[in-house]
């Protein structure tokens, strides 16, 4: 089992740094899950790691042992390092045996045991061995890159999006594959991804990426529930942004008097309301009444835009309001519903002198 820690890296090509002195550590036997824009520096932080590029400043440390710093340099080959693309990059002319046996080394290349066992390992029948990569579904291919990256007992395995080119049933089937081998292997991993309900369910740990650094690192339910500022927020899935004042552990907004996260400084803030916070009821039946603008129906659940809200503070004519309920629960538009407002939010100290006008907007 391993653990990898980066301190202090800078990394880029050329002059552009690409990350500034960034700091992770994922303990042994986890996942986290590296989320981010794109172009953030998520792959060029798995090509660190890995050893494709060296870093300009800083340690990268896999194991307890330094392989990139000071004076020191290891090859991606003597690391002990997994990879596995996006695309999955298997040899089309070999067979799935030999592209597994492929990541073995030498001696044990004609192991047909360690083969199958690798194969039993992400979920796949011993009868696949002989197939060509290309009588496979994108899916299986994924798993057999992933059979190849286990091979050596890598004790760190890198997952650069694997499971974005596949479809969504597709996806999650193979993500729980995946999921399932890397606990039996004992690996610790690290996952980039575009996608927050991936980075959310899978991982241990998710580290949000902007700007060149971590702008928060955290379980999953902690990142979502308490993100550091607004955008990490956005990052993380659908936040209703609204201006508010702060008061004594409540906000005032267009949504009412709401109870507020711990450690909010009294004054100017933008609250940050998940969707599923916000619960729909007949007129009447909740707190304020408002006006359905529009529906969004996605079968398991719908997001309801909502205008028209009752007297809070700066009712917001032009902001949007949004509200996630069951698909089976959804209203109609134009129609008058009630609305209540499960607590406590989270709410961001905003500067005395960012003048803003009170509003609401979604950011999705
Ligand atoms: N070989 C390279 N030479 C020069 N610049 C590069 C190279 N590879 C990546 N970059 C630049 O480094 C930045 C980070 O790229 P990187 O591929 O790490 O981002 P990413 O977060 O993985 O993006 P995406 O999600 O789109 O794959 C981008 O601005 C990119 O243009």
């Amino acid at each position: 089992m391993t653990e990898l820690r980066i301190r202090a890296v800078t990394a880029g090509y050329g002059r552009d740094a690409v990350l500034e002195s960034v700091d992770l550590t994922v303990p042994e036997g986890t996942t986290t899950a590296v989320l981010g824009g794109s172009g953030s520096g998520k792959t060029t932080l798995l090509r660190l790691i890995a050893g494709f590029l060296r870093p300009s400043g800083g340690e990268v440390s896999v194991g307890g042992r330094t392989v990139a710093g000071p004076g020191v340099w290891v090859p991606p080959e003597r690391r002990g390092v997994g990879y596995v693309r996006q695309e999955g990059g298997l040899f089309p002319h070999l067979s799935v045996a030999g592209n597994i046996a492929f990541g073995l080394p030498w001696p044990r290349r004609r192991h047909r045991a360690r083969v199958l066992e690798l194969l039993d390992l992400v979920g796949l029948p011993a009868s696949m061995a002989d197939r060509c990569p290309d009588q496979l579904s994108g899916g299986q291919q994924q798993r057999v890159a992933l059979a190849r990256a286990l091979a050596p007992r890598p004790g760190l395995i890198l997952l650069d999006e694997p499971f974005s080119a596949l479809d969504s049933g597709l996806r999650a089937a193979t993500r729980e594959a995946t999921a399932r081998a890397l606990r039996a292997a004992g690996a610790t991993a690290v996952l980039v991804t575009h996608d927050q309900g991936e980075a959310l369910s899978f991982a241990d740990e998710v580290a949000i990426l902007g700007a060149g650094r971590f702008r928060q690192v955290g379980r999953p339910a902690e990142v979502y529930r308490e993100p550091v500022d607004a955008e990490v927020a956005g990052f993380l899935g659908d936040a209703v942004l609204l201006d508010g004042i702060a008061s004594g552990g409540a906000v005032s907004c267009v949504l009412g008097s709401l109870p507020v996260q711990e450690g909010v400084p009294d004054g100017h803030v933008l609250v940050m309301v998940r969707p599923e916070q916000i619960a729909l009821t007949p007129a009447g039946g909740g707190h304020l009444d408002a006006t359905v603008r529009a529906v969004s129906y996605f079968g398991h659940d719908a997001i309801v835009e909502l205008d028209g809200i009752g007297d809070g503070i700066g009712s917001a004519p032009s902001g949007t309001v949004v509200a996630r309920v069951l698909g089976q629960d959804a209203p109609r538009s134009a129609e008058r519903v009630g609305l209540s407002v499960a607590g406590p939010v989270r709410a961001f100290p905003v500067g005395p002198s960012v003048a803003r006008p009170l509003s609401g907007t979604a950011a999705r």
